[in-house]
């Protein structure tokens, strides 16, 4: 395991893009509409396709993160996308961690049912875990956390634990196929790049933008009705800094800040798939962090979905013929897309908050990449590195999350 370790410490070390965005400060003005560069700003970002959208409504006066809006500079804030700019996603993600899009053909999202679920009665909810217990599939919580969350159940058309309600499955369902959809599409723009030749080159395997794969969306509600004191032995202390805390109900710790208060969060992570698409109530508390470390705050926005990317980009995206598995770092180009290291912690005060996230994600049996291994005659043989296996192998790590170098403060430790 020792190589994934590795490998996802270089890729948070990794090298600053080639034209990485310089952008003038604000005005007061600017600041005010969120968002709203003209498209001739040479500062805007180098590239000479690149524009940013007026924002939709919002301004940044109602952000509710923790961030106070006058300490906004424009370059804290995530580009917005029109769904006619699609064509632009593959270089926007090498600049940024998240974009918005707006323009987009998705029915309204399913906030109202994610409420519905996720405050249902208890034995209801109970009704709704999975025999196995699994972490993507029917309902978990992480009390520790404060949070809870269900998973939506694609096999069987969406029949399986789930609720007994026909315009809740409905809902559910087309909110959940049309964002696949949509995510498939924004794949198949990263193979409508021309290598030298002047030949498309296949960045994401066809297969993905043809079959859902492995899959899901999950509904979250995050509440500080839902935190649960966790256990500490008698003798010990409780701990200042928080150490590592998982994500999956089963194993979910955490350690009480000193006045023993902790707001409900999900702690910094990966997701392993492929994209990601998220959709909020206020107060948001969402943070997406970029490939130097810098944070972004990525409150929830009127009509626009929030695409952020998986672990599988990395892969995808590596420089060709180099393995983000073996080659870590030199497998990382100007063009390699980094896993989006994203965190939720609901601001101080706050009420609840639900979430949406619709997970693309490719089958089990896909291979990502290749692995060089040694076998025991000492000959080196490359072995496929599946999806399954990458998902499975990350999941063992103590503090599988994420590993941001000089972000140490922030997770408490050596790793997240
Ligand atoms: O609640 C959110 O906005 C984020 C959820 C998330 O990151 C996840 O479930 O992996
Ligand atoms: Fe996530």
């Amino acid at each position: 395991m020792a190589w994934l370790t590795a490998h996802l410490k270089t890729l948070f070390a990794s090298k600053k893009p080639k034209n990485p965005p310089k952008r003038k400060p604000p005005t007061r003005e600017e600041k005010g509409k969120f968002r709203a560069l003209d498209n001739d700003d040479e500062n805007a970002v180098s590239s000479p396709n690149f524009k940013f959208q007026s924002s939709p409504k919002r301004s940044a006066s109602n952000c509710s993160s923790n961030t106070n809006s006058s300490d906004l500079t424009d370059s804290d804030l995530l580009p917005i996308l029109h769904y006619e700019e699609l064509h632009m996603v593959p270089q926007i993600l090498t600049q940024f961690p998240a974009f918005y899009l707006v323009g987009h053909p998705l029915p309204p999202p399913p906030l109202p049912q994610a409420r519905q679920v996720l405050t249902a009665s208890d034995s209801v909810k109970q009704g709704l875990i999975h025999p196995r217990k699994s972490s993507v599939r029917g309902y978990n919580h992480a009390k520790a956390s404060g949070r809870e969350w269900w998973d939506y159940t694609p096999d069987n058309g969406g029949t399986l634990l789930t609720l007994e309600d026909e315009s809740f499955r409905h809902l559910t369902r087309e909110y959940f196929e049309k964002s696949i959809e949509l995510l498939q599409q924004i794949c198949g723009q990263f193979n409508q790049t021309l290598t030298e030749n002047g030949d498309k080159r296949i960045v994401i395997p066809q297969e993905v933008m043809e079959d859902i794969g492995f899959s899901t969306m999950r509904y979250l509600r995050y509440s500080p009705t839902i935190l649960e004191r966790p256990n500490i032995p008698r003798n010990e202390p409780p701990v200042a800094s928080s150490s590592s805390s998982s994500h999956s109900a089963s194993s979910s710790r955490s350690q009480p800040k000193e006045d023993g208060y902790s707001l409900p969060r999900m702690e910094a992570h990966t997701d392993h798939g492929i994209l990601t698409l998220m959709t909020a109530t206020e107060p948001s508390g969402l943070y997406v962090w970029d490939r130097n470390g810098k944070i972004f705050s990525a409150p929830p926005i009127e009509n626009t979905v929030l695409v952020i990317a998986g672990d599988l980009m990395s892969h995808f995206t590596a420089i060709e013929g180099k393995s983000i598995v073996d080659d870590g770092k030199e497998a990382i180009g100007d063009g390699t897309i980094l896993p989006t290291v994203h965190a939720v912690v609901l601001p101080k005060g706050g009420t609840e908050r639900y979430s949406v996230a619709v997970f693309l994600r490719p089958k089990r049996d896909l291979v990502v990449s290749k692995q060089r291994a040694k076998r025991e005659d000492g000959e080196i043989i490359e072995r496929d590195m599946t999806f399954g296996r990458w998902a499975e192998e990350k999941g063992q790590i103590r503090g599988r999350r994420c590993w941001m170098v000089g972000q140490e403060r922030l997770s408490g430790g050596q790793d997240i």
